[in-house]
């Protein structure tokens, strides 16, 4: 190869960086459990598209799914991506795009599918036109969390006016937009977090009617405080003791909303743990319980985004998001994101 041509070739080399698992996860992650690798990505074939990460989400159904990924994997997740090159006419250079393209600085995709062996999620489409909103919504609010906090409490749950509404991880990504749906459909919200400044949050910013710190020991008498009639609708992002309390406080044909699981997923798979029996609870007070996952509703994401984007725009909906600065700190706010210190959706902005 001719030297200019060697040089040319260089020039267009891109090298992308990735996060693989090191080790597997034994209880809370740990930043050594990941590391950084780069590796150089070929030339665009017909119909493949470059995508360069802008903002990249970190999920608790992350440190979940881990445990099925080899070691020297690609951690999963979304993120947002600039398309700067493409050999694809649906995924024009240019256009920033929502992709399954794991913790990865830059993608190369056909459009089809993500990059890895994670679990189920959309192919990669254009990030719709949001108007004066930031990107970014497009990992929270109008993205993933959104839809599964628009279906997985409407469809499940539901809340007719009037009635008790409860939330586990309230004031998360999922759990924040939860409260404010059960608002807009004109019931009383109470939130559970991990500390009175959330919760008081909740309440100043979401208009959440009270909360429970479930990290105090007097987690009934809390509950019996902020719902003396009993609670109508639980949305579970948390499971364990603090939901089988909860079921306890549940009124009659009152339904849960099983999203997530998050107090369990730092213990190893086959060894859940133990928490009070609520079946009796169920029984007696005739209770819907109903896991679900996001793509449930696959066919009608827009749906849910469009709604939660009037909402926005009409500010019945507020967002909020924690964003840390930097690739090289996606552990650091992945775990500080499983620790409790996000409010609203917690990013990370390459
Ligand atoms: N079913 C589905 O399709 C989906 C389910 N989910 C689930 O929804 C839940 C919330 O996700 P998301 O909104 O993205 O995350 P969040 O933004 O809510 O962040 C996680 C929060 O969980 C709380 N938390 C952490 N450990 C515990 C614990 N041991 N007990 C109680 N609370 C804890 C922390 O808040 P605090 O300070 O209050 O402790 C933390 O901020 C998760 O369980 C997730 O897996 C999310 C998306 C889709
Ligand atoms: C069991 C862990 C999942 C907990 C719920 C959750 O957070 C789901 C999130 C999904 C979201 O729609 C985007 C995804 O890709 C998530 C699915 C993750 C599936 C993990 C399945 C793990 C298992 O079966 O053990």
């Amino acid at each position: 190869m001719k030297n200019g041509n060697y040089l040319r070739k260089l020039s267009k080399m891109v090298v992308a960086r990735k996060y693989v698992l090191a080790k597997h996860f034994e209880g809370a992650p740990k930043e050594s459990d990941l590391k950084i690798v780069e590796e150089e990505l070929p030339p665009l074939k017909d119909g493949e598209f470059l995508a360069e990460a802008v903002y990249l989400s970190v999920d608790p159904y992350m440190r979940a799914y881990a445990y099925k990924l080899p070691l020297g994997e690609t951690m999963v997740g979304t993120q947002i991506a600039k398309i700067t090159e493409s050999k694809n006419k649906n995924f024009p250079a240019g256009k920033y795009v929502v992709g399954k393209f794991d913790w990865r600085t830059h993608t190369i995709s056909t459009g089809d599918t993500g990059t890895n062996q994670g679990p189920a999620s959309h192919p990669p489409y254009i990030v719709p036109d949001f108007g004066e909103l930031p990107l970014s919504y497009a990992l929270g609010v109008l993205g993933m969390p959104g839809t599964t906090a628009y279906f997985g409490f409407l469809e499940i749950c539901q809340p007719k006016p009037g009635e008790t509404v409860i939330i586990t991880a309230a004031a998360g990504a999922v759990g924040s937009i939860v409260g404010q749906i059960a608002k807009i459909k004109g019931c009383r919200v109470i939130g559970v977090t991990g500390s009175n400044e959330k919760g008081q949050y909740l309440m100043d910013n979401f208009g959440f009617d009270g909360y429970v710190n479930y990290k105090c020991d007097d987690i009934e008498q809390q509950l019996e405080k902020v719902a003396p009639e009993g609670i109508d609708c639980y949305f579970d992002n948390v499971a364990g003791e603090i939901s089988s309390k909860i079921i306890k406080y549940m009124k009659m044909f009152g339904r849960i909303s099983v999203c997530g699981s998050i107090s369990s997923y730092n213990t190893n798979v086959n060894t859940p743990p133990k928490v009070s029996c609520v079946q009796l609870h169920m029984l007696r007070k005739q209770l819907r319980m109903q896991g679900f996952q996001n793509y449930l509703f696959y066919n009608r994401s827009f749906e849910g985004i469009n709604q939660n984007l009037q909402w926005v725009k009409e500010g019945k909906l507020k967002y909020t998001e924690t964003v840390t600065q930097g690739f090289e700190n996606m552990t650091k706010a992945f775990i500080e994101m499983l620790e409790g210190k996000n409010i609203g959706k917690a990013i990370v902005k390459v």
